[in-house]
């Protein structure tokens, strides 16, 4: 393992839902895994869809989970870090997220730091891992700015199927507000186009228009994931693309993410 300066934390993000956090989330934690480095992937959405995704199908019913970790902070409990970590069998471990996180959002109105919470979490966390990868929900809400004020980096899925540019924008602009109040180092690691039916001009346009309006200023990965059935489905196997569809379009994709991933780190 990494010395703990070596940890990066990336947090995926998107305010827009279902443009493909959960999914690469999944694949890119278990393909650095695949790399050899060890990975912590921490869901932080109350919908629970990466816990769901990497086979633990009951989030909510879950004794601990990072809501729990979360309030022992909050309350200035002792927090182990290895307390409720689960293991997947691809070699990731797991810091699941349920639904009572969408109550402790609520609570953390009146905490004070409560932008930090998870950063102090993830502090202890970092010594232990090469990467911890965060799942963030689709908000920009109190949980999504406590991640990004953990995160060393933000990975942005940008689902090719609509025209993203308001929604990024707004994103960027919380980025840069977290960058000046609260997390300095924070960079943009990327702007990643999910679901890309390259069968359609739709989608070449978009890509297009993504890479016009951003590339200048921040990275837009060349790599672009393919719209896939299969990739669709990992989440009802509770395995990676790797696993799951070895040889299609996606698991190839994803291996190009992880080699850029890995290349932006050095
Ligand atoms: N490359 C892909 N090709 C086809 N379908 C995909 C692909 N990636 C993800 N999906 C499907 O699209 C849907 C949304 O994906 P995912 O759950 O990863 O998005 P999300 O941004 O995490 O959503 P949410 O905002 O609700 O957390 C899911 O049904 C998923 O299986």
């Amino acid at each position: 393992m990494d010395s703990e300066k070596n940890c990066r934390v990336i947090a995926v993000a998107n305010q827009k839902g279902g443009v493909g956090k959960t999914v690469t989330c999944v694949n890119l934690g278990i393909g650095l895994a695949r790399e050899g480095k060890k990975v912590l992937l921490i869901d932080a959405d109350p919908q629970g869809s990466l816990t769901i995704s990497l086979g633990f199908p009951e989030p909510d019913q879950m004794e601990y989970s990072l809501a729990t970790a979360m309030m022992k902070i909050i309350n200035d409990e002792m927090v182990d870090v290895q307390h409720g970590i689960l293991h997947h069998e691809e070699g990731v471990d797991i810091l699941p997220g349920n639904i009572e996180l969408s109550g402790l959002e609520i609570s953390l109105i009146g905490v004070i730091s409560r932008e930090t919470i998870l950063r102090e979490f993830i502090s202890y966390a970092r010594e232990r891992y090469d990467y911890i990868i965060i799942d963030c929900m689709p908000s920009l809400g109190m949980l999504t700015i406590n991640a990004l004020a953990s995160a060393d980096s933000v990975l942005i899925p940008v689902q090719a199927a609509y025209l993203p540019v308001k929604g990024l924008q707004q994103l960027i602009k919380t980025i840069g507000r977290v960058k000046r109040q609260l997390n300095p180092e924070l960079k943009i690691e990327g702007i990643l186009l999910t679901m890309v039916d390259n069968r359609t001009n739709y989608a070449k346009d978009i890509s297009m228009q993504v890479y016009e309006a951003y590339s200048s200023s921040i990275n837009v990965f060349a790599v672009e994931i393919p719209l896939s059935v299969r990739a669709a489905e990992i989440s009802a196997e509770g395995s990676s693309i790797y696993e799951y569809d070895p040889k299609g379009k996606a698991a190839f994709a994803y291996t190009a993410l992880i080699k850029e991933v890995i290349h932006h780190g050095r």
